[in-house]
Formats: C-alpha cells, sequence, structure tokens
C-alpha cells in the first residue's frame, strides 16, 4: 500500500490559523498591558502638548525685536507646569524653561547660552529666528486622534504614549489558557536524581516558555504513562480545566506507546492534521474539541516529543496560534529573514528543513549562516548553542557558499 503523501507546511500552517479567533476583550491597567494586543484603537484623549512649550532654556520673546544686540526687559518666568500668567509685550523677553510654556506674544525662543543676563534685563547675543526652539500645541499627537491600531501588540515605548494620552487602561484580548501534558513512562522531573534510562522532562520549559512569550498563560498539567486509559483520563480532565489550547507531548508517533491521536480522537477532538513534511516535527498534530459537554472550543496540539522537535513545532505552530488568538495583526506564519550560506550544502528530501544552524559573520549586513554538523532531533546542547533555523524547502538542490537562503532567528 502506498505511503500516504505528509501535508506540506505552509498548507498545514494555513490550516491551524484559519481556525483561530481573537478571544473575547478585556480592560486592563496600563502597568499590566506590556505585551497584550489591542482590541480597540487607542484614541488620544489630550492634545500634546497642550500649549505650545519651549524645547530648550532660554528666553522667549518676539523675534522682529531679539535681534544682535538688543536688551530685553525680563518680564518674569514660565518654567514646566507654572506658565506666566501675563503677556509678552513689547521690550520684554520671559525667562523660560524646558517644557515651559511660551507666553502668548513670544514667537521665538533664544537659549540662554546665546543671552547674557544684565540684572532684570537680558542681551541677545545670537539673533532669534520665529518658531525657533518651540514645540507647537498638538505637534506630538492630538485629542480624537488614533495613535495606535487595534491588533497592535502593545510594547514598553507604547505604554508610555497610551499614558500621554491621558489613559489609565487599555483593552486587550484575553490571554490564550494553555495547558501542557506530557506523556512518557520514561519522564522524570528535574532536579531528582533520575536514573539513566529515565529521561528529565525538558520540553515543559521550552514549549511552555515560547507559549509565555508569545502572551499564553501556561500550566503543567503533569506527565500521563504510556497507557490508554490514563492518557484518556488526562485529556478529560485537561477538558475540564476550561482551557483554550491543550498542548501535548511525546506520543505522537507511530510506536506502541504512542497513544496521543487515538486517544484524542476517542476523548472526541476532531485532528485536522497529522505528519508533516517538517524535520523536526514530522509527527506533528493539530485540531479541535468543540461542542459536547464543553462550551468552549479548545485548540490542541499534539507535539512530538523530541526536544528539538517540541521547540520547532512550538515556534512555527503554537507561537502564530496564540499571536492569532490574541487578534495580532499581521500573523502570517512563516517569518523567515533573508541570509546567505557561508558553506556548501547538500540537496534536501521531501521534508521542508529547519536545521539548528550558527551565524558565523555577516556582509553588507546580511547574516552568514552555517548549519551545525549534527542535526539531531534529541540535542539540547545544539539547540542551545544555535542563533537560528536555517531553512531548507522540500527538494531544495544543493546550494554553495554564498548563495542566498533563508532562515528563522531563534530569540528565545
Ligand atoms: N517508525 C517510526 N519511528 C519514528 C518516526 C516515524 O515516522 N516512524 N518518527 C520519528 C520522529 S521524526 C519523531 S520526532 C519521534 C517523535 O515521537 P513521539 O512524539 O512519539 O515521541 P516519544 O516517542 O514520546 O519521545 C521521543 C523522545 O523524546 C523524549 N521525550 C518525550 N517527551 C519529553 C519531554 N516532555 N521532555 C523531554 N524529552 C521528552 C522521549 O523520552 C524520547 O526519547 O518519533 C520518531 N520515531
Ligand atoms: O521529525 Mo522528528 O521531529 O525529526 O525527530
Amino acid at each position: 500500500m502506498a505511503k500516504p503523501a505528509l501535508m506540506p507546511l505552509e498548507e498545514a500552517l494555513e490550516r491551524l490559523l484559519s481556525q483561530a479567533s481573537p478571544l473575547p476583550a478585556e480592560t486592563v491597567a496600563l502597568d499590566a498591558a506590556l505585551g497584550r494586543v489591542l482590541a480597540a484603537p487607542v484614541v488620544a484623549r489630550r492634545t500634546t502638548p497642550g500649549r505650545d512649550v519651549s524645547a530648550m532654556d532660554g528666553y522667549g520673546v518676539r523675534a522682529a525685536e531679539a535681534t544682535l544686540g538688543a536688551v530685553l526687559k525680563v518680564a518674569g518666568e514660565s518654567a514646566a507646569g507654572r506658565p506666566y500668567a501675563g503677556t509678552l509685550r513689547p521690550g520684554e523677553a520671559v525667562r523660560l524653561f524646558t517644557g515651559a510654556v511660551v507666553p502668548d506674544g513670544a514667537d521665538a525662543v533664544v537659549i540662554q547660552e546665546d543671552t547674557a543676563r544684565e540684572g532684570s534685563a537680558v542681551r541677545i547675543d545670537e539673533a532669534a529666528t520665529a518658531g525657533r526652539h518651540i514645540r507647537k500645541a498638538g505637534g506630538d499627537f492630538r485629542e480624537g486622534e488614533t495613535v495606535l491600531p487595534s491588533g497592535h501588540r502593545l510594547r514598553a515605548r507604547d505604554l508610555a504614549l497610551v499614558a500621554a494620552c491621558d489613559l489609565a487602561e487599555v483593552s486587550v484580548h484575553r490571554r490564550p489558557r494553555l495547558g501542557l501534558l506530557s506523556t512518557g513512562d520514561e519522564l522524570v522531573r528535574p532536579g531528582r536524581g533520575a536514573q539513566a534510562h529515565q529521561v528529565i522532562l525538558s520540553n515543559i520549559y521550552a514549549v511552555g516558555g515560547v507559549a509565555r512569550l508569545a502572551g499564553a498563560e501556561v500550566a503543567d498539567l503533569g506527565i500521563l504513562p504510556d497507557r490508554m486509559d490514563d492518557t484518556r483520563a488526562g485529556i478529560r480532565a485537561a477538558r475540564e480545566a476550561g482551557l483554550d489550547v491543550l498542548v501535548t507531548s511525546g506520543g505522537a508517533s507511530v510506536g506502541d506507546h504512542d497513544l496521543v491521536a487515538p486517544a484524542l480522537t476517542a476523548e472526541g477532538a476532531a485532528l485536522a492534521v497529522h505528519k508533516i513534511a517538517l524535520r523536526p516535527g514530522k509527527p506533528l498534530m493539530f485540531g479541535r474539541f468543540s461542542g459536547g459537554a464543553h462550551a468552549a472550543e479548545t485548540h490542541v496540539l499534539g507535539l512530538p516529543g523530541n526536544p528539538v522537535s517540541a521547540y520547532v513545532c512550538a515556534l512555527l505552530f503554537l507561537r502564530p496560534l496564540l499571536r492569532r488568538m490574541q487578534g495580532e495583526a499581521g500573523v502570517d506564519g512563516l517569518e523567515l529573514v533573508p541570509a546567505e550560506l557561508a558553506v556548501d550544502v547538500k540537496a534536501n528530501d521531501h521534508r521542508m528543513d529547519f536545521m539548528r544552524a550558527q551565524i558565523v559573520g555577516r556582509r553588507a549586513g546580511v547574516p552568514l549562516v552555517a548549519p551545525m554538523p549534527v542535526q539531531d532531533s534529541s540535542m539540547l546542547s545544539l539547540l542551545s548553542r544555535a542563533d537560528a533555523l536555517l531553512v531548507r524547502r522540500p527538494q531544495a538542490p544543493a546550494a554553495k557558499a554564498g548563495e542566498p537562503c533563508e532562515i528563522l532567528p531563534l530569540e528565545d
């Protein structure tokens, strides 16, 4: 019997992302909003600056009067938050500090270094230019202006902008609630002195970390033994937890102990995809639980157990899924960066390959990339030392050093 063809990565990704819709909105205080995705545009509640203000310490003057050598009477002072009450009259200057309102009647600022104070007067040593050193009212943004669009992920500097708009909270999409189920009789938690034939549970840290950095709330749902009844019971318990996403690790392949796909199906999941033309990560599966006793829809992603495969699949599939679920704009799946091969590479087979690689230099800003000599999907030491994944398309011919290539930079 002919083997069924493996699904191309792009097709699988498109299927997964097309299933994902944004979670409902909630309002959060600004100091809890870093990394959250806006569910509504941010509209300024004030105009900033609210008045014309000085960009420098110096004197507010009428430009036409403040010619070289002019001596003007210092009528008063305007500091940030304490404006000068009057209007500048002919022959007058007002002492100004950075951020202070420029008084009515003044149309230029002469910086302190270009003046000489003579008691209650000031001598102008550099002729003023109208408009010079004045920040116009509304020059930054105006009341009613949209400063950030819906779907934008809030960065540190965006929070400052929102605050400056006189807003203390924002409307963002709820974080996806994600549960991680690990499978395997051999797994032991770190720090407990596991025996040589046992394997330390490590996938939850890489996969959970990718998920947290993508905005999810992550719960460790424990380790399941390789038995059908236990696997089904674990999946059932995970369903009770009201998750948006259930991620399993291990038991995804074809061995006698690989029970995850049949257990998920038996518990009512509709698996859209199982097995992808991908290396590492061939046995990846995903689908959904919907309806039934549980009103909420839960996405399910079954990751391969090999640690590198689990991590790469988390980057390729879980991260964009979580970002889509938070309503983030512009999430189209693969986000590859152009690079250049630093060494020759062999022809590829039918699986799209994501090779652990190092950036060994740059030419005109473009990273020069060399795949690591060993590409074993169990080896975390090599993964940790990698800077990027070098992407080799299915059936890509051999390529020489100096040829262009694509990489997925590893940032977490
Ligand atoms: N006959 C075939 N064998 C395999 C195939 C295949 O197509 N035909 N695919 C291989 C590929 S590719 C992968 S990837 C693995 C994935 O298999 P599973 O998802 O079933 O993973 P396990 O067998 O459960 O575990 C594999 C390996 O990873 C270790 N592991 C599992 N979970 C964790 C964890 N949470 N933390 C750390 N390490 C973990 C586990 O101990 C095993 O050593 O299948 C190939 N086989
Ligand atoms: O596809 Mo598996 O993920 O190579 O080890």
